[in-house]
């Protein structure tokens, strides 16, 4: 088991629901702080044995053959980390301990060890032994959405916060928590340059607000612009090979927009206190900005005399499920 003070100053959790997750969504930040020395650990909370296979002669490893795919995303997800420069990596109870729910509705939802219905408070005690181990200053994962209403998604958040309440009562608690987003305005240039393509991954959608997902730009805290790491990101999103297919769209909006699409990744901040930032939006740079770094307690939370100082929370009262109205 780690020891902290063996840990670089700067450590970065990230708390995902399946492999193929961490490379598309945050796989640029991921990239850039490992290459910078930060520790970046990633907690993946399945195997995604539901997912489809874009790779024909993998075709019998679904989960209605011989269901054998989570054993294969594995040796993706490694190859994954491997590309992106991350050596820290768990699944949430160890491999096999959560399955892949499947999409919002399907039966697979229901599985006796579906992700979905994870016991909360069982799941965020294994996401806080590793909290306990690492001591991160900085946690990235979805919305209350779940970013676009994956059921697992949806959970990985659930349990992310729940996991870091409980860590504050520790006094071991976070200074930021982050969630992936996507502005209006990147999804809004998207949109109109894909207008007139044939391969327009926005075709069928008229309005901005159709889309799952989509944070008005004065909500967003950070812009990660880690174009450097784009050919790391791309590299990981195709070690991911059966759930993201050559000719995706994701590659076409990388070969249209290059380094931008696939380098730069944007997050709204849940808790903790915004450090300092530039343009209209004030959005930071770094998702450490304005972190007391080298310091064991990260929050300085405990003894803190100043309510107002790096460890002020914005603490966010996830909803009641049926608030959230997808139970
Ligand atoms: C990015 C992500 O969360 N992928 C999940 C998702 O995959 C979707 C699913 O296969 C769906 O049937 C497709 O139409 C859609 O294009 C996919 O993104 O859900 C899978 C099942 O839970 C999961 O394994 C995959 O990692
Ligand atoms: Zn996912």
């Amino acid at each position: 088991m780690a020891v902290v003070t063996d840990l670089p100053d700067r450590r970065l959790l990230l708390v995902h629901a399946h492999p193929d997750d961490e490379a598309i969504g945050t796989g640029a930040t991921m990239a850039y702080y490992a290459a910078a020395g930060a520790h970046v650990t990633l907690v993946t909370c399945t195997l995604g044995e539901e997912g489809e296979i874009h790779v024909p002669e993998l075709a019998q490893l679904a989960a209605a053959e011989a269901d054998q795919l989570g054993g294969y995303r594995i040796a993706e997800l490694a190859a994954s980390c491997a590309a992106l420069g991350v050596t820290d990596h768990r699944f949430l109870g160890g491999a096999g301990r959560y399955r892949d729910s499947g999409m919002m509705g399907t039966p697979t939802n229901d599985h006796p060890r579906a992700f979905w219905r994870a016991d909360l408070d069982t799941a965020a005690a294994q996401l806080l032994a590793v909290i306990r181990e690492v001591r991160p200053q900085v946690m990235i994962t979805y919305d209350d959405n779940g970013f676009y209403g994956h059921p697992d998604h949806i959970q990985a958040h659930r349990v992310a916060m729940r996991a870091a309440e409980l860590a504050a009562a520790e006094g071991i608690g976070l200074a930021k928590i982050y969630w992936t987003a996507l502005p209006k305005s990147v999804l809004a240039a998207g949109m109109s340059a894909f207008a007139e393509s044939s391969d327009n991954p926005f075709a069928g959608v008229d309005q901005l607000d159709e889309l799952p997902f989509g944070t008005d730009d004065e909500q967003i805290a950070a812009r990660i612009d880690a174009t450097d790491q784009h050919a790391a990101k791309e590299a990981a999103m195709r070690a991911h090979a059966t759930q993201i297919p050559d000719n995706s769209w994701l590659y076409s909006i990388a070969g249209n927009f290059g380094a931008e699409f696939m380098g730069v990744e944007y997050y709204t901040l849940a808790v903790g206190v915004r450090g300092p930032g530039s343009g209209p939006y004030g959005w930071e740079d770094d998702l450490f900005a304005g972190l007391p770094l080298g310091d064991p307690d990260p929050t300085g939370a405990a003894g803190d005399p100043d309510p107002t100082g790096p460890a002020a929370r914005t603490p966010v009262e996830p909803g009641p499920p049926e608030a959230a109205g997808v139970r």
